[in-house]
């Protein structure tokens, strides 16, 4: 049987006034695995993450998730759809008058009607899978590091047990041990919890070691996809630049060693 894919996205289109951003971009994400889209800056990652989440309308195009058709969905089909995912906001968009474990309750505020101890339990439970304990659950955003930020949003992402998360630029602003952390979370969560995730990254880091597969975004068009293995032998000067340049040596010559 074919992988199946938790997102399709087809020929899809999108601009603002004369501008076009994405043009006629397709990909699929299958289910469980790790997919990173890279690319230049102002290539179009972020609209294409959320055009498919609905924030940003397509020109023209198909975007399917979790076998719904988005684009031609009613409000009732799309909130519907919208429970089954988290997303995590590239500053983690934590609302600063809420504590740790309220923001982590937000979305089941939204969504779910439990008590306030079961919203408690659950909250607690998800910030424990991402390592915080009791001495961060009152703190304000404010009071956490960047480390932390992150891994507060994750848990709020995870809150409503989604099948499929969007990460945008889960590492960036976090040092190189820190980030390798998040990844390493980002690894033992997915596969724990079997969660599909879409991912925008520029970390090379997390392209060799997290993604299963990567897409690569440059003019518009979707220039690249595979594993990482096809992107050291892809040709477009804008991959071979990003995969094989100078900064990318010593990943590549680990890479090359564990596939001896
Ligand atoms: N709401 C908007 N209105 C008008 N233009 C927009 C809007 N959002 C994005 N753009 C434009 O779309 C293009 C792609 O932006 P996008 O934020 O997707 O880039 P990106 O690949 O995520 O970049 P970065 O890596 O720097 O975050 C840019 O030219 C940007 O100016």
């Amino acid at each position: 049987m074919p992988p199946e894919a938790v997102i399709r996205v087809s020929d899809l289109v999108v601009g603002f006034g004369t501008q076009t951003v994405l043009n006629h971009v397709s990909l699929a994400v299958e289910r469980g695995e790790i997919f990173g889209l890279v690319g230049g800056s102002g290539s179009g990652k972020s609209v294409l993450l959320r055009t498919v989440i609905g924030l940003i309308p397509a020109r023209e195009g198909r975007i399917e998730v979790l076998g719904t058709d988005l684009v031609h969905a009613d409000d009732s089909t799309r909130q519907a759809i919208q429970k089954r995912w988290g997303i995590l906001f590239q500053q983690g968009a934590l609302l600063s008058s809420l504590t740790v474990l309220q923001n982590v309750q937000f979305p089941m505020r939204e969504h779910l009607q439990l008590s306030q101890r079961l919203l408690d339990e659950i909250a607690k439970a998800k910030l424990d899978m991402v390592g915080l304990g009791p001495t961060d659950w009152h703190k304000f955003p404010s009071e956490l590091s960047g480390g932390m930020t992150k891994r507060v949003a994750l848990a709020r992402a995870l809150a409503l047990d989604p099948e499929l998360v969007f990460l945008d630029e889960p590492t960036s602003g976090l040092d190189p041990i820190s980030a390798g952390e998040f990844d390493e979370l980002i690894r033992t969560l997915q596969r724990t919890l079997g969660l599909t995730v879409f991912m925008i990254t520029h970390d090379l880091e997390s392209l060799y070691t997290v993604c299963d597969r990567i897409g690569v975004l440059a003019q518009g068009k979707l220039v690249a996809c595979g594993q990482i293995s096809s992107m050291l032998q892809s040709d477009h000067p804008w991959v071979k630049a990003y995969f094989t340049g100078r900064r990318a040596d010593v990943l590549q010559r680990r890479f090359a060693q564990t596939m001896s």
